[in-house]
């Protein structure tokens, strides 16, 4: 008789490193949005695989920074609960990368008795010489970590890392059901497909600005309806996000909605407004609002 494995996998590691690329490899759905700029990830996401005999939960969290603000703070215990509550912790870091850029978690991480599974990605833009002049280095930073370079974008050694770490789950009944994929609700993932495109489409701190609340998610037989607000700190901000006769909100629009469609499987139909909320990144209420008050 077979045994049945699961756990808790968390990634973690610096803004940018692939944290979302590898979940999503892993999945094999576009759960966590994924942009080139860093901080793109602000919850903390369970993206759930399941088989016969197995199911692993990963969570994908946001990158390690120094807070700055309250919603950074915020940012990081979700990164402070991923440390303590894993079977296996995966520390992501990219090709060229010097350790985490706060002392503290680094420390945690070389004493914590949890598996340590280190994925050096983007090893598709280095050289041969390169890679192993970084192994060597991280291997005298984590003696204990476990090794892999790998490539999220191109699927590289993605699939042995998975192997390793069925191995290491202990035995355990799923948690979830087994058709269960994340622990977020559609809604969630309209927020994050539109906050995706402003991420691409706006620069400075526009996107930064920015969170998006759904309204309203009305599922009919053949299409999706969806009403989401677009939410600013400052009037002016609100100008940029809408552009001249409301172009660039269209695009985003545009956009959204044909990501939405491939992730529902089925048409969309999506509103957006733009609304000004001052100041809502440093307010404790708004902050619950948008769900980042975990505790
Ligand atoms: N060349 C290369 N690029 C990659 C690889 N994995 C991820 N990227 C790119 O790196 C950028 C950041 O990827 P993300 O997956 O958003 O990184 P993250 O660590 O989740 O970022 P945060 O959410 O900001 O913490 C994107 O432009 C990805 O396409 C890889 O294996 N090779």
């Amino acid at each position: 008789m077979s045994v049945h494995k699961a756990g808790f996998v968390n990634i973690i590691g610096n803004p940018n490193v692939g944290k979302s690329t590898l979940m999503n490899a892993l999945i094999g759905e576009k759960l966590s949005i994924i942009t080139s700029k860093a901080q793109t990830t602000r919850h903390r996401i369970f993206g759930i695989v399941s088989g016969d005999d197995f199911q692993v939960v990963f969570s994908d969290t946001p990158g390690i920074i120094k807070p700055a603000y309250r919603l950074q703070e915020s940012m990081m215990d979700f990164v402070r609960s991923a440390l303590d509550d894993a079977d296996v912790l995966v520390y992501m870091v990219e090709i060229g990368e010097k350790q985490l850029k706060d002392e503290h978690f680094f420390n945690k991480l070389r004493h914590t008795d949890i598996p340590v599974l280190l994925l050096l990605n983007k090893i598709d833009t280095s050289a041969q010489d390169e890679l192993e002049t970084q192994v060597t280095y991280w291997k005298e930073q984590l003696p204990d970590a476990e090794i892999y370079p790998i490539s999220a974008l191109q699927n590289f050694n993605v699939r042995e890392v998975f192997a390793r770490i069925l191995e290491l789950l202990p035995e355990s009944p799923a948690f979830y059901p087994k058709d269960m994929i994340t622990d977020k609700p559609e809604r969630f993932f309209v927020n994050e497909a539109v906050r995706e495109k402003i991420l691409l489409f706006y620069k400075k701190e526009i996107p930064y600005s920015v969170e998006v609340e759904t309204e309203e998610f009305l599922e009919e037989d053949d299409i999706i309806r969806i009403r989401a607000v677009i939410m600013v700190e400052r009037d002016s901000q609100k100008g940029i996000i809408i552009g001249h006769r409301g172009s660039a909100l269209k695009r985003v629009g545009i956009a959204a909605r044909k990501d939405l469609e491939s992730f529902f499987g089925k048409q969309v139909h999506l509103e957006l407004f733009v609304k000004v909320n001052k100041d809502w990144r440093s307010s404790e209420r708004q902050l619950r609002r948008f769900g980042y008050d975990h505790k």
